[in-house]
């Protein structure tokens, strides 16, 4: 009987271990965590209780209901067949591994593999195109036979008509033309139009475009069913993979990280790794800066990123690749969990990564290694002597007192993993930083994942490609070749590629440059609203009826602590059968551009209470499309995710910011109250308009203005570069420094 860890299955049915586990308390089937090991019965049973529900309200008079009822039975039947076509590789492919889990005295660390899940995932993707391609080869083969060959002249075979299952849905794009639906149902484009014209919904021509709605709608009235095509995402398919054989994967070196708050110690930690760990003869080119290096320990080599940890999973995991394996939590004995130590946590949860806990300062007398462990339980990272499954470390960085400890555990962590890759491959990696050097042209370090790397590789990097001249490692060192899990420094790209790109070594130089035309040609922008649908609050109920969304992760950000927690409480509640309402991150002050970071590579929201984004947070939020929403009052947020999950969000009015100003000096009128002398930064400050008062980023005032002066006028606008003195109703508590936000609320239709 084959045997799988709880996770393993949460993870091929993309849900979370919780629920998983919640599926087995309420079958009376007893596991101790998502660890424990589950047989082809409960999985079975976990199978039937995730099958979607089928108690869609039945009104009989709709045909549109009867007729997304239809898509749903389709797609629960899909995912039965994939589901059943994964267990069974599931099952071929964990045979190997099982026996290396199981083993009884090796500390299980690992909370979800994303390792597995990869593995799931590509096993599907390369079933799908092993399809494709047998069915390519067959129509192929088909056509054929019909045209060449020495049958086809001797005795032509009869065109047979292709069987059309009337019942069977037809597949259509997201937007067409009448004319292209009426051909693609076999219906005389006429007959659409009239019929349309008779049930009153006006004169369409044959160039008309339909959406997906109205085509179904159409189609319906034919009682003919319509599908949407799966639409090609041009960049995955360029960056698609072959599976590999797992027979032909050694075991490679971990990829690690280090997070944590400002001032813990990241940088003394990983000064210390490097200077107390490198091997005689590399002394001298130890100060090379490439963005990671490579340690040797007595159990083998580990890499270290010295990006910002955050980086590593938001930006760089554009492309879906994952840069890190494990993250090295960083918390100063001396000052416990901060915001940035929270901030680190969620990061790391979100990519799905290890954190090992290293307890940074022991060596300080103010060290309290308990209390940061007592505090860190609030964020699910319990230690192992306290019956949980996270590794702390005690460490001193300026000691090294506990550092080959660390180190240890990080090689442990990585046994546990059962990291590896395939070094007699084309090398595949990702960019982990890159800049054009006056002298050298464009560099890239690179960090080859998959393969090997060669002086002379042709290689494509995103809309950059090139013939690697040469390759320098984090010793300053030249060197010819490059394996798994090794950073190297590139020469001989045609331009500076992004962070995160994915690096692929092609056949030829020519073939590099196609690539690389083709991710040009494709454009950054449009590639990222190709590859990624934000969710936001207006969508959110579409997106839970399509089943695209089981889980609304929200971010929260607040001027006082108590609202974060008020906050997240009150929306938790608000979970139901269809949506799971989970509060991935909450802090205390403005929104940065990495919350926004967090929320684009979590499809999360942003709400901000009394708080306003940074510039660029807000720039970011509109490159990335996140979902941010700013709230003076905690009720109205509530209100607006009840709505939006409902799908009743009905925002008639929106605010517009018209301007901002910067307070510059204040004065005092009595009968006026306080005056600020303010100069217009952006836009206009006008008089009917409404205003708010930021102090470092917080809401500190809302209200109305009551006046703007220019000199000795009163007037209704001021433009931007000019001064003025502002005046708000009822509010005398302005100071120096203070932004002064003006801002209307505009009625928009839905
Ligand atoms: N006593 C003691 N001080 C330490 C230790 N590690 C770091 N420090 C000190 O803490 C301060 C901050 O250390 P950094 O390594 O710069 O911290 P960081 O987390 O990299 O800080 P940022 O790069 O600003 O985020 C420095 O003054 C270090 O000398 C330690 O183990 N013991």
């Amino acid at each position: 009987m084959a045997k799988f860890r709880v996770y393993e299955i949460a993870k091929k049915y993309n849900k979370d271990n919780k629920e998983i586990l919640e599926i087995l308390k309420a079958n009376h089937v007893e596991v101790k965590n998502h660890m424990s090991t589950i047989g082809d019965e409960q999985i079975k049973m976990i199978e039937n209780a995730l099958k979607p529900k089928k108690e869609a309200k039945q009104d009989h008079n709709s045909k549109k209901q009867e007729n997304s009822k239809r898509k749903d039975n389709k797609k629960a039947q899909n995912m039965e067949k994939k589901n059943n076509k994964k267990t069974q590789e599931v099952k071929n492919n964990k045979n190997n591994s099982r026996n290396k889990n199981n083993d009884g005295d090796k500390k299980i660390l690992r909370k979800d593999n994303p390792q597995n899940s990869q593995k799931f995932g590509k096993n599907n993707k390369k079933n799908k195109k092993f399809n494709n391609k047998n069915q390519n080869q067959n129509q192929e083969h088909k056509k054929k036979k019909k045209t060449s060959g020495p049958g086809a002249f001797i005795k032509p075979e009869p065109v047979k008509k292709p069987e059309v299952d009337p019942n069977a849905p037809v597949k259509i794009p997201p937007v067409l033309t009448l004319k292209e639906l009426a051909d693609a149902l076999s219906i005389p484009a006429n007959d659409i139009i009239k019929k349309l014209l008779i049930s009153g919904a006006g004169m369409l021509n044959v160039n008309s475009e339909l959406d997906f709605e109205k085509a179904e709608e159409i189609a319906m009235e034919f009682d003919r069913l319509v599908e949407m095509e799966e639409q090609v995402d041009v960049i995955e398919e360029l960056l698609k993979e072959e599976e590999e054989d797992e027979t032909d994967m050694i075991v490679r070196p971990p990829v690690v990280c280090v997070m944590g708050h400002v001032d813990h110690g990241k940088t003394s930690l990983l000064d210390k790794i490097r200077s107390s760990h490198v091997t005689t003869g590399e002394a001298g080119g130890i100060t090379q800066h490439i963005g990671a290096y490579v340690v040797e320990t007595s159990n083998g080599k580990i890499t270290f990123l010295d990006t910002p940890g955050h980086e590593a999973f938001t930006s760089m995991r554009m492309r879906g690749a994952q840069s890190t394996d494990i993250a090295i939590l960083v918390v100063a004995a001396d000052d416990g969990v901060m915001p940035q130590t929270i901030e680190a946590i969620n990061h790391a949860k979100a990519a799905g990564i290890e954190i090992i806990v290293a307890i940074n300062k022991i060596d300080k007398e103010s060290a309290n290694i308990e209390r940061v462990k007592q505090e860190l339980i609030e964020y699910e990272l319990v230690p192992e002597d306290w019956g949980g499954s996270t590794i702390f470390c005690p460490v001193s960085a300026h000691t090294g007192e506990g550092i080959d400890e660390l180190l240890d555990m990080v090689s442990l962590t990585a046994e546990v993993l059962e990291l590896k890759a395939n070094p007699n491959r084309k090398a595949r990696g990702i960019v982990l930083e890159a800049q054009l050097d006056k002298g050298r042209g464009p560099v890239a370090t690179v960090l080859v994942q998959k393969g090997t790397l060669h002086v002379g590789d042709a290689v494509a990097i995103g809309s950059a490609h090139g013939k690697v001249r040469a390759m320098i490692n984090d010793k300053g060192k030249r060197i010819k070749t490059a394996g798994p899990s090794t950073p190297v420094e590139i020469l001989g790209l045609s331009e500076v590629p992004n962070a995160g790109e994915v690096m692929m070594v092609m056949d030829s130089e020519k073939e590099a440059r196609s690539v690389a035309e083709k991710f040009i040609a494709y454009g950054r922008e449009k590639m990222l609203s190709e590859t990624k649908q934000q969710l936001s609050l207006d969508d959110l109920f579409n997106q839970i009826q399509a089943g695209s969304v089981k889980e609304l992760n929200i971010i929260v950000k607040a001027d006082v602590q108590g609202s974060v927690e008020a906050v997240k409480q009150s929306l938790v509640k608000l979970s139901n059968d269809e949506v799971a309402v989970k509060v991935i991150h909450g802090g205390v002050g403005a929104i940065t551009e990495s919350d926004v970071n967090l929320a684009a590579a979590s499809n999360a929201i942003i709400i901000g209470f009394n708080v306003r984004p940074e510039p660029a947070a807000k720039d970011a939020a509109s490159a990335e499309k996140v979902d941010l929403r700013l709230y003076r009052v905690i009720y109205n947020a509530i209100e607006d995710i009840e709505a939006a999950m409902k799908g009743m969000l009905d925002p008639e009015f929106v605010e517009k910011v018209t301007g901002h100003a910067e307070v510059r000096q204040i004065f005092k009128a009595s009968g006026v109250g306080t005056i600020a002398g303010s100069y217009v930064l952006d836009g206009t400050i006008q008089r009917d308009s409404s205003a708010r008062i930021i102090r470092d980023g917080i809401v500190v005032h809302e209200g109305k203005l009551a006046s703007i002066q220019r000199g000795k006028d009163a007037v209704k606008e001021v433009r931007s570069g000019f001064e003025c003195g502002l005046v708000m109703e009822s509010y005398n508590d302005i100071k120096e420094g203070d932004q002064i936000e003006s801002f209307i609320m505009e009625e928009v239709p839905r």
